[in-house]
């Protein structure tokens, strides 16, 4: 049994694996770490290792006070993943990008792979057919979107999401909804369609805290799994486990 954990720049995700198969997934605050982990591990006593990929700043501190208990990993760029990394800068590449590349690699054998994560950022990885990780985007996710027009101008509102009826937004409050949500929901399709007309032989797969959203908005159709990246964790570390 396996203990995986996402730490993003929004919330933490986490799931216990047995085998391939999720008993029991979470999400989290980053206050909240070390009480929720505990628990979890309480619970799932038979837990050998717990698998961290982290790309929010949480302290390293925080997992390895469970190292009396069971195996700690950090996920790095040091690790064996199954994919040949083109990224001109692989050292800056998330460690998030790279298990998603991974589990996309694994998971999908033999096609071109384009996974999209609706997280804190949109990111946008791409995996060929002959397994070259080729690299993608990033772009600011939904709710930053609200965010940073509230942030950086003196009139805008914060709002949260709420999905706008139309696309021309005849007040402050529904121009603000249809830019920030249909831009969104456009930039995904728009990105989806340039690859296909690209590639052939092509799997999508849609991951993030927006994916469910998005599944029902996109005209693309799209393999959407909202625990994409925390099964992935858990193929790339069987697949570290039987490479090294
Ligand atoms: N309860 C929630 N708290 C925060 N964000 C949420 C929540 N429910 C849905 N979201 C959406 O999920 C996105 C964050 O996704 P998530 O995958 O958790 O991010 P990250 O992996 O970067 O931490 C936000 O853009 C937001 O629109
Ligand atoms: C782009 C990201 C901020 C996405 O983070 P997330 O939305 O999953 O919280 C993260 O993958 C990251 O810090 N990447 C480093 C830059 C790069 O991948 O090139
Ligand atoms: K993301």
């Amino acid at each position: 049994m396996i203990l995986t954990v996402d730490v993003g720049n929004t919330r933490i995700k986490a799931a216990v694996f047995e085998g391939t198969a999720v008993l029991e997934s979470f999400v989290f605050e980053k206050n909240e770490l070390e009480k929720k982990i505990k628990k979890i591990l309480d619970n799932y006593q038979k837990c050998s290792d717990l698998i961290v990929a982290s790309v929010g700043n949480v302290e390293k501190q925080s997992f390895l006070i469970f190292e009396k208990q069971l195996k700690v990993h950090f996920f790095t760029h040091e690790d064996k993943f199954p994919f040949h990394n083109k990224y001109a800068t692989p050292k800056t590449l998330g460690i998030d990008r790279m298990i998603l590349a991974a589990g996309a690699t694994l998971q999908f054998p033999k096609q071109n792979r384009l996974v999209v994560d609706a997280g804190t950022c949109i990111t946008y990885d791409f995996i060929d057919e002959n397994d070259n990780y080729l690299g993608g985007a990033i772009s600011p996710g939904l709710r930053l979107r609200y965010e940073s027009l509230h942030n950086y101008t003196a009139r805008l509102p914060l709002l949260s999401f709420e999905e706008p009826d139309q696309y021309i937004g005849n007040t402050t409050m529904q121009a603000i909804h249809s830019g920030v949500v249909n831009g969104f929901v456009y930039e995904i399709d728009g990105f989806i369609d340039e690859y296909r007309r690209n590639f052939s032989n092509f799997i999508i797969i849609l991951t993030g805290g927006d994916a469910e959203f998005l599944a029902k908005r996109l005209k693309n159709t799209i393999f959407a799994n909202s625990n994409f990246l925390l099964e992935s964790l858990n193929q790339t570390f069987q697949y570290k486990i039987n490479n090294d």
